[in-house]
């Protein structure tokens, strides 16, 4: 078996992406960036006056002199003490810089995610996995540009210096000392596109390992109940090797060009001598001077170091983005949107819904919207809370998965105090018709809440107008309460865990609410998942509930108990509900019942 890449240069059409999107970052903050842009050209400028130094000394000790160039040596220690204390400096201001670099595009994309209109299943990748790698590593390829411009601004400075003053000694010296890092300049441009391809590649044969690793760790009881070790060892095994050769490959390409770089100083030190020679035995040229041009060799040997990793990660980045772009609605480009204003949406002050709109008292927040947490993502954006539900409506329902009609035109009312239950069997098509209403997935048709058009369901149908209980739900690793709760008022608990029928299962529990449930803490059962899931969209008080087969993990006595409680208490309140079952006990009490199939 062998992982399936992308092919040769994939990345044609993005190839200034990641330019444009490190850029905007560095223009949120743009102080910052030239702080330490100053900071390291004075840095890597001082090997010029250590050249300066060095030929002082080295002329002082030819010069005939007996006593030794004390001044000249202690100008020398001086400068190099300077220069590591500096760095040390250095280091501390750039570290500050360097965490917003990478941590601003993560908290745009992580808005995006949360609050770009449209389905988001589509835009996820498949595996955890691979979702950790492109926010992890994708996003710190931007900070990386960033970084290695500070060096190519530094280093370029001195070796402009450095050129400007070889020039006034001999300008044939300046010139063949600095031919060979240009060389090097001009062939990797001329390799880029080449390397850019490979890096593209590498990226995603390791981005495949990882979510391969990260779904194996998650279904390793499934693994091992199948007996199946054996192959998904071989399916390792096959993803490795591709991943190696694909990784050696990049690997190669950019070391090769940094070899190239290190012996640019050598090339470039052989070539001055050659040119020197003849003024230094006619004594037109000191000792001291070619102690300069040597110095001087070494410090423009760093511009093709510096200028070719700025190539590899400028490459690195436009692949990065690209990868970034995936994460984005159809229509936003990565620039704008992982490095644009909206990045700082998140830490936004957040702002109560207008009181009109929900009958409040001026500068009195509605204890069912208001956020309270800062996980209450959900609640930062007030285009969430202006419409009032009282009714869906939904005309010519439509999905289509590929070639697939799962739903054609399908009419559907649901209002307050009422349960629809959908049944029907596997595949039909149930739980597509959930997650459409809701805009999980595209479909077409017309959504009407209230009677207004609805075009964007996955920014209105959410809470607290609308909680959804998936089929497979997730949880957060949080003590109970907060995966419960995610940021509402901890008074609410217990009404909510009551509805889900959690009083047995809590009183097993070694700390109550404050259990840590999931992946770092106590592990929950499938039947448990699901009612903390329940508890956890009940506790929205919603005035739509949408609830996806529960029969799968839990027994038909709590699962009927369960319904007997949230029906009782959706009659109360005028919940509407809507729900995809097979147990008759539920069926018997919806007032609607639409079987697909
Ligand atoms: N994301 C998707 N991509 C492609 N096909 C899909 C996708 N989701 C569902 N399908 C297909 O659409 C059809 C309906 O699936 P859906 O999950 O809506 O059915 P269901 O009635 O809820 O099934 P079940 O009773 O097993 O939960 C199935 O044939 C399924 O394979």
């Amino acid at each position: 078996m062998t992982a399936t890449t992308a092919g040769a240069d994939p990345t044609a059409g993005t190839r200034r992406e990641g330019v444009a999107l490190a850029w905007r970052i560095l223009r949120r903050d743009p102080r910052a960036w030239a702080l330490c842009a100053l900071g390291w050209a004075v840095f890597h400028s001082l090997p010029v006056a250590t050249g300066f130094a060095l030929r002082m000394v080295l002329d002082g000790i030819s010069g005939g002199s007996t006593s030794a160039p004390w001044g000249a040596l202690a100008l020398l220690a001086g400068i190099e003490v300077a220069r590591w204390t500096m760095f040390l400096g250095l280091v501390v201001q750039w570290h500050g810089a360097w965490v917003g670099w990478h941590t601003g595009p993560r908290m745009a994309l992580l808005d995006s995610l949360v609050s770009d209109p449209g389905p988001v299943a589509g835009r996820l990748p498949g595996a955890p996995g691979e979702a950790v790698s492109r926010f992890r590593d994708d996003a710190q390829d931007m900070a990386l540009v960033l970084d290695v411009w500070l060096d190519v601004v530094g280093v370029a400075v001195a070796s402009l210096l450095a050129v400007g003053i070889l020039a006034t000694i001999d300008w044939r010296l300046a010139v063949t000392i600095a031919l060979p890092a240009l060389g090097v300049m001009a062939l990797a441009h001329a390799l880029g596109p080449r390397l850019r391809a490979w890096r593209f590649e590498a990226r995603q044969a390791t981005a495949v390992v990882t979510g391969f690793v990260s779904d194996t760790f998650g279904a390793i009881g499934a693994v091992r109940a199948a007996g199946a070790e054996d192959a998904v060892v071989r399916r390792f095994t096959a993803m490795g090797h591709d991943r190696a050769g694909r990784a050696v490959r990049d690997e190669v390409g950019t070391q090769l060009l940094y070899t190239l770089s290190g012996s640019t100083a050598d090339l470039a030190l052989a070539a001055a001598l050659v040119v020197a020679a003849p003024a230094a035995a006619s004594g037109a040229l000191t000792v001291g001077d070619l102690g300069l041009v040597a110095a001087y060799a070494v410090v423009l040997a760093g511009l093709p170091r510096f200028v070719g990793r700025l190539g590899a990660y400028q490459r690195q980045a436009d692949v990065s983005a690209d990868r970034l772009a995936r994460l984005l609605p159809p229509g936003r480009r990565a620039p704008e949107a992982v490095a644009g204003d909206q990045a700082l949406r998140l830490r936004a002050p957040r702002r109560a819904p207008a009181d009109d709109a929900v009958g409040l008292a001026p500068g009195e927040q509605d204890p069912d919207v208001a956020p309270r947490h800062p996980d209450d993502l959900v609640s930062v954006h007030p285009s969430r809370q202006d419409v009032p539900l009282t009714g869906l409506e939904v005309r010519g329902l439509t999905v289509v998965h590929g070639t697939q009609v799962v739903l054609d035109g399908l009419d559907l009312d649901v209002t307050p105090g009422r349960v629809v239950a959908v049944t029907g069997p596997v595949g039909s098509g149930k739980s597509s018709l959930l997650r459409a209403v809701l805009g999980l997935i595209p479909s077409t048709g017309t959504l009407r809440w209230d009677g207004e058009e609805v075009t964007e369901p996955s920014r209105v149908l959410v809470p607290p107008r609308v909680a959804y209980v998936p089929q497979v739900p997730r949880l957060f690793s949080e003590p109970l309460a907060h995966a419960v709760l995610l940021g509402l008022p901890p008074e609410r608990l217990d009404g909510a865990l009551h509805l889900a029928c959690m009083e047995q299962d809590l009183a097993t529990m070694p700390e109550g609410t404050a259990t840590t449930v999931g992946s770092r803490g106590v592990r929950l059962s499938g039947g448990q998942v699901q009612r903390v899931a329940a508890a956890r969209a009940l506790v929205r008080r919603p005035r739509l509930l949408v609830v996806d087969d529960l029969s799968s993990a839990l027994d038909a006595a709590t699962e009927a108990e369960m319904w007997r409680r949230v029906l009782t208490a959706a009659d109360l309140d005028g919940t509407a509900v809507l729900v995809v079952t097979h147990r008759q006990s539920v069926l018997d009490r919806a007032d609607q019942v639409l079987t697909l199939g």
